[in-house]
């Protein structure tokens, strides 16, 4: 296979770009948002005002000389950032980071009473107990008359289209119309993820969960119903360590959801007593692995987790950051092929992910020209755009 020569790697450097805007608009938006969720304390607010000069105006700061996990950052390239405008090292560096010292910040990382709280969870919670929420679990209950594989495909479609439900990614200009009609897929390689996860087939799947709440519910149900029918033997779900990029999914977020199914009435009940069982009976288990909160990507994952993915029979990976990590943050060609920008992968691997960054891969040329000929180039960030791309 022709090798095709890395494409630049994607900074937050160029004011009006869509990485910039996150960094300049977004950021300070978050910090906006968790400084109303709760009633800090003196100390908080400071380091919150610290945060947002730094982050808007400042340079990179190193983590205080105690904090618990300084030696794993320095291993992800903290001292070589270090003193550098945060707009001018890689994007994908800069955003992670924010999120660290957001955390720590407002005490998430201890010492201190405030250790352990989820600076996100009143948000998340929130969306957790919507009416759109609601609605979608009493969907559930016309979905139960289908045949087998009309609901897998249905519900394949769930969890991709739950990654339009972003918490982060509404808060600011720079987030999509979540509410715009959906055009459809700009790559559908379901036929492919179906053929490696065919009705009892066994075997185990990965899952790398992105979105807590309007994304890891239908999620959860994808994973319900390919365990019930044998797809998968075995699943494991990859969620974070702590909180991220505001709403991402951590072990109490996945708890969250589960009560929130077994609560419901009805079909959504079913579904969640099946999780409950399985995680009971270890045919579900849930990773908060901390390579999900490293600034790099996928390429650069550690052995531990590199030889889980190459177990499963495949890694499913949700998301736009998750998709960025896996075929790395950079300027590629659309038409890079994917198979090329993933053959790092320890094992086949699929992508699920409506576009809300500039990253893409993996387009066939017809395609390419038709999104690009309407001229309007948001189809890459406005979260419009979905793809389902394999590389078995
Ligand atoms: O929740 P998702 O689908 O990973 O999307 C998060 C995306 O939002 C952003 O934080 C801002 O667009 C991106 O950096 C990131 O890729």
């Amino acid at each position: 296979m022709p090798e095709t020569p890395p494409a630049p790697v994607i900074l937050g450097n160029e004011p009006g770009s869509f990485p910039h805007g996150v960094l300049a608009e977004r950021h300070p938006a978050v910090i906006a948002q968790v400084r109303e969720a709760f009633p800090w304390e003196p100390a908080q607010h400071r380091a919150l005002d610290a945060l947002l000069e730094s982050c808007t105006e400042g340079v990179i700061e190193p983590l205080p000389a105690d904090a618990p996990d300084r030696e794993r950052w320095t291993g992800w390239g903290m001292d070589t950032y270090a003193g550098r405008s945060w707009f001018d090292v890689p994007w994908l560096w800069s955003e992670s980071y924010f999120y660290r010292l957001l955390l720590q910040a407002v005490g998430y990382f201890g010492p201190g009473a405030w250790q352990g709280i989820d600076p996100f969870r009143p948000a998340k919670l929130a969306e957790l107990d919507s009416p759109e929420t609601d609605e979608e679990l009493a969907a559930l209950d016309d979905l139960a008359g289908l045949p087998a594989g009309e609901q897998a495909r249905a519900l394949l479609h769930g969890s991709l289209w739950g990654n339009r439900a972003d918490l982060g990614f509404r808060l600011s200009a720079t987030g999509g119309d979540t509410r715009a009609a959906a055009p459809g897929l700009v790559a559908d390689d379901s036929e492919a993820l179906w053929s490696l996860l065919p009705p009892a087939g066994g075997g185990t799947l990965c899952l790398v969960a992105d979105n807590a709440g309007r994304e890891l519910v239908p999620d959860l149900l994808l994973v319900a119903h390919l365990l019930a029918h044998g797809h998968a033997e075995r699943a494991v779900l990859h969620v974070k360590p702590h909180p991220y990029y505001v709403s991402d999914a951590t072990t109490a977020d996945v708890v969250d959801a589960v009560r929130r199914l077994t609560g419901a009435g009805g079909a959504a009940a079913a579904y969640g007593r099946r999780l409950w069982d399985a995680l009971a009976r270890g045919r579900l288990t849930v990773r908060a692995h901390p390579f999900f909160c490293a600034p790099l990507p996928y390429a650069d994952m550690p052995g531990d987790l590199r030889a889980e993915c190459a177990a499963a029979t495949v890694t499913v990976v949700k998301g736009d950051l998750n998709y960025r990590r896996l075929v790395g943050d950079r300027w590629w060609p659309p038409t890079t092929p994917l198979a090329e920008v993933t053959a790092h992968f320890p094992g086949p691997v699929a992508a699920l992910r409506t576009l809300k960054s500039d990253v893409v891969t993996g387009l066939d040329a017809g395609t390419e020209a038709a999104l690009t000929a309407a001229g309007d180039q948001r189809w890459r960030t406005s979260g419009t755009h979905a793809l389902i791309q394999v590389r078995t």
